[in-house]
């Protein structure tokens, strides 16, 4: 363990690490060695905050120099298995920006302390992957999200953007004036991502024949779920588009699953806990005609980030929860009473915003976080759709300048 300690340090450095313990480590490449550091941050009241470097045996980082990395493609070039993982630096210096580590062997290491603090731990962990804004019907119709018509989201890169943004921040979102077709429901999803094709298809077309072994096929009412639960990654975005009704009901009902799960980490933290650790089996088993399918997924109700405990994902549907046999005895119980605690979140009145979806009229659901369901309904209704990957969207959303 070594230890060298600076009195004085810029005031850049002073804004950039105040208050924050930072962490990493570096790695050296021709001396095939790893070697891990501390910076220990001690935010006093004097002038000039001490700053002390330590070794830690159990960090590591990434040099980024012409031999460790390949700029052009961004890839590591270092065989990090390779390296002495009891490697230590012969000097370390730091300058106004930069801090230099040099190896054993000559090997020169350099870091720009911006990236050091983009790339801490401690940062990461106060920064969101992914803004939101959490919705109940009174914020969701407050904020008058703008739809986007269908001419400007497949001709224009700010109409796509002003898209992707609100999909974003609300995980839902609508195109207008869209042609009543299959053909052109599909050229929208194309214009943000691959469709995923999945044993519904590529687009989907359904009716209330009961064609496939499952509730959407019928004239029923479907409390609010997310589909596709039974995959091991369920489906990101789901594309709605309904084509034809001639009836009563059959209204669309959406809910911001993020904010009830916000509801229960605020009134209930422990449940929030066991809902995001324990893993649940969904299940879709179809014998119906031609279609035979057996597909099981596992994972918990809620999906958080372990550094950040940001949630990405969240995985309810009541008809598709398997027999409960990957969680202990004596935890079952504790379970359900934090799922119905969820339940309850997601059941109140005020957090439902109900839509008629309409020829001409494309929804957009991140089924990642907003659970949708339907009214009943008769007479002849037709819906359209794809699922999309959530991979491509959001590397679309990330070429356009969004954050996600
Ligand atoms: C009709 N469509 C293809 C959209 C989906 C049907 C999937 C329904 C299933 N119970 C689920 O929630 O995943
Ligand atoms: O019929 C509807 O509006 C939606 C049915 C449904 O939940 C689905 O297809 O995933
Ligand atoms: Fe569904």
């Amino acid at each position: 363990m070594w230890c060298h300690r600076l009195s004085h340090l810029q005031s850049s450095l002073q804004d950039l690490l105040r208050g924050r313990v930072i962490c990493w480590a570096l790695q050296q490449p021709s001396f095939n060695s790893l070697f891990p550091l501390a910076v220990h941050w001690h935010h006093t009241a004097s002038k000039y905050p001490n700053c002390a470097w330590q070794q830690h045996e159990d960090h590591f980082d990434h040099c980024r120099s012409a031999s460790c990395y390949n700029s052009k493609t961004h890839q590591r070039s270092l065989d990090t298995a390779s390296v002495d993982l009891c490697i230590k630096p012969k000097t370390v210096r730091l300058d106004e920006t930069t801090l230099f580590f040099t190896w054993p062997d000559g090997h020169v290491t350099r870091y720009d302390l911006d990236w050091l603090v983009q790339n801490s731990y401690e940062g990461q962990k106060q920064k969101v992957v992914q803004p939101r804004i959490l919705w109940n019907a009174e914020i969701y119709q407050q904020a008058q999200v703008p739809s986007v018509d269908f001419q400007s989201f497949l001709e224009t890169n700010e109409g796509l953007k002003n898209f992707l943004e609100n999909f974003l921040l609300y995980g839902i979102a609508f195109v207008e004036n869209v042609p009543p077709t299959q053909e052109h429901t599909e050229k929208l999803a194309e214009r943000i991502s691959l469709i995923r094709e999945t044993i519904y298809g590529r687009m989907w077309y359904f009716t209330s024949d009961f064609s496939r072994g499952d509730t959407a096929y019928t004239k029923l009412a479907l409390d609010r779920h997310t589909d596709t639960t039974y995959f091991q990654e369920p489906c990101g975005i789901q594309v709605f588009h309904c084509l034809k009704h001639e009836g009563t009901g059959g209204r669309t009902l959406l809910v911001d699953g993020f904010y009830a799960a916000e509801q229960v980490l605020q009134k209930a933290p422990e449940e929030f806990d066991l809902l995001s650790k324990v893993p649940l089996k969904h299940e879709y088993i179809e014998n119906v005609g031609e279609c035979h399918n057996h597909m099981i997924g596992v994972g918990p109700v809620l999906n958080i980030y372990p550094w950040n405990k940001e949630l990405y994902l969240i995985r309810y549907n009541n008809y598709d929860r398997a027999v409960i046999n990957t969680v202990p005895y004596d935890v079952v119980h504790r379970w359900y009473t934090a799922h119905r605690t969820l339940t309850i979140e997601l059941r109140r009145p005020e957090n439902e915003f109900w839509v008629k979806l309409k020829p001409g009229r494309v929804l957009f659901i991140d089924n990642w976080r907003v659970l949708h369901g339907r009214e009943s309904f008769t007479g002849y209704r037709q819906l359209c759709g794809c699922y999309l990957t959530r991979d491509d969207v959001l590397n679309t959303a990330r070429l356009l300048g969004l954050q996600a």
